[in-house]
């Protein structure tokens, strides 16, 4: 008996050189609508759907192979006598291989302002049932939803007269991946157009960017997936002109720069070092800028990774040339720059579109067993949320050091303390587990620049040590949130002293 073929794809990429093979094999191809009219017209020999199930294609393509000519040819086992007698029964002949890849919803959804109906009407019904059965049904049937396997496919048909079972199960749980991912893209885009926030089952999907050498220790294996419709602005969208692989630790690194250097308007630089900064900066060009998170912390810097948030010009580069940092990630660098950098073999160079504003959803952590989903963390500074709590008021410089601050301890593991003056961080005192401690590290940190500098701490003072050790270091400036019932101790110390202290009424906590 003729050998037959299934092919329905909706991209054509390849499908005719694949479809001319299997004639070749002595296969009778069998297609649908407008694959069937691409086959014919260059010659190459089909049979329409509709002859097998004799049945036209109804309601504008929605049904097509939805027939049990087809699925009975794709399920039945051509070896079992029960099937085999009621496949006969039925005049339903097997059907071999299925090469089927379904309308383009991810692509039509990315579009902007795209409608509901446009969306509805581009969830393909028959290509993945037909992939189902098909994969389900994997011992008998082979089953090509990635052009990326004709070649071989075609292959093992010329070689052996059929694929192997293990091609078979390969190619079948590639299906099963393909439809569950295909249908999570249609799940969220619903859900999220509906506006439900925490649906009772969470369909998330990952393509794999790439294979990392190792984890966060050599001796862990790990990958990096890509979300396909993330954020743009994301170290998963970034383009990196120079240097080797990046590894699992500087992903996190690079993800935490892009985070807090997103914060600023003018320009600014960030030094991270293990997902917390080492150093902040800003100023009236990116060089100062990196000046500043430079000097910040010159140690901490070493094997850093810099995030910075306007062109790389040459006397930046120049200054960034000279110390051993692990990745620069930049909107863009000038030609001159660009030299400057590449001449240092392993640094890595990347940059990121900066206009790109889209932010995830919701962020997601992995703990062992679950998932924890949560909106991000969006409050900035609000100044007319703050309330001045002490007699005295800030000075102008004082609020610009607090809202520096109060940007960069957002992104600071908890609990966190950051010492600013109003161009740069002078001491981060990051993941302590008491937040006095936090701060005697960022003070230490600052050393005589803590005399006059603010502070921002995360969440707020239990008591009033952190407020006291500050006058001690000579801190000026405190924003913190409030909430404590021990507020009061902290305000009073605040005036006796003479220094001023705002309440943003909104905790930063970062674990
Ligand atoms: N409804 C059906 O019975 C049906 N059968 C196959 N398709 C899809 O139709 C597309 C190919 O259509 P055409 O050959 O007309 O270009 C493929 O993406 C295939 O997945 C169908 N369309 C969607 O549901």
């Amino acid at each position: 008996m003729t050998k037959r073929a299934l092919i329905s794809v909706s991209d054509k990429n390849g499908i005719l050189e694949f479809a001319k093979e299997l004639v070749a094999l002595g296969y009778e191809v069998l297609s649908t609508g407008g694959t069937k009219q691409l086959l014919q017209d260059n010659n190459v020999a089909v049979t329409a759907v509709d002859e097998v199930t004799k049945f036209p294609e109804i309601l504008d393509g929605r049904v097509k192979t939805l027939n049990p000519m087809i699925h009975g040819g794709l399920l039945g086992k051509f070896d079992e006598p029960s099937h085999v007698a009621q496949m006969e029964e039925h005049g339903i002949e097997p059907i071999e291989i299925v090469c089927v890849n379904l309308y383009p919803f991810v692509e039509t959804i990315s579009k902007p302002n795209v409608s509901w109906d446009d969306a509805i009407e581009n969830i393909d019904i028959g290509g993945p049932t037909m992939l189902r059965s098909a994969a389900k049904n994997h011992d008998y049937v082979t089953v090509i939803v990635d052009a990326n396997d004709y070649t071989q496919v075609l292959a093992e048909l010329k070689a052996d007269g059929k694929t192997t079972i293990e091609t078979r199960r390969a190619l079948a749980a590639k299906v099963f991946r393909h439809t569950a991912a295909y249908d999570a893209y249609i799940s969220n885009h619903l859900t999220s157009a509906i506006g439900e926030e925490f649906p009772e089952n969470l369909t998330v999907t990952y393509e794999l960017k790439q294979n990392l050498r190792y984890g966060e220790n050599p001796h862990q294996k790990a990958a990096f997936y890509q979300k396909r419709l993330g954020s743009d602005f994301s170290i998963a969208y970034a383009t990196q002109l120079h240097g080797k692989e990046l590894s699992y630790n500087n992903i996190q690194d690079a993800n935490a720069a892009l985070q807090i250097v997103k914060e600023f308007d003018k320009p600014a630089a960030v030094a991270v070092k293990h997902m917390n900064p080492c150093g902040v900066g800003t100023g009236a060009t990116i060089e100062e800028a990196f000046n500043k998170a430079y000097e910040a912390d010159p140690t901490s810097i070493f094997g850093g990774i810099i995030a910075l948030n306007k062109e790389v010009d040459a006397a930046t580069a120049e200054k960034l040339s000279t110390i051993f940092l692990e990745i620069i990630i930049a909107p863009s660098f000038t030609e001159e720059a660009l030299t400057i950098l590449t001449a240092k073999k392993n640094i890595r160079l990347m940059t990121i579109d900066f206009s790109q504003a889209k932010q995830d959803q919701f962020n997601v952590v992995s703990v062992e067993g679950g998932l924890l989903v949560q909106e991000p963390d969006r409050f900035g500074f609000n100044e007319a949320d703050i309330k001045v709590v002490t007699d005295r008021e800030p000075t102008e410089a004082e609020w610009d050091a607090m809202k520096l601050g109060w940007s960069v301890v957002k992104h600071v593991k908890s609990n966190a303390i950051v010492v600013t003056d109003a161009q740069m961080t002078l001491g981060v005192g990051a993941g302590q587990m008491n937040r006095v401690g936090a701060a005697k590290i960022a003070f230490e940190q600052a050393g005589e620049k803590a005399k006059g500098a603010s502070l921002a701490s995360d969440a707020f003072f239990p008591m009033s040590d952190t407020v006291e050790a500050a006058i001690a270091a000579g801190i000026t400036a405190i924003i913190q949130p409030g909430g404590s019932i021990k507020d009061q101790d902290s305000i009073d110390a605040a005036n006796k002293a003479g220094i001023t202290m705002v309440f943003t009424g909104v905790r930063h906590f970062k674990h």
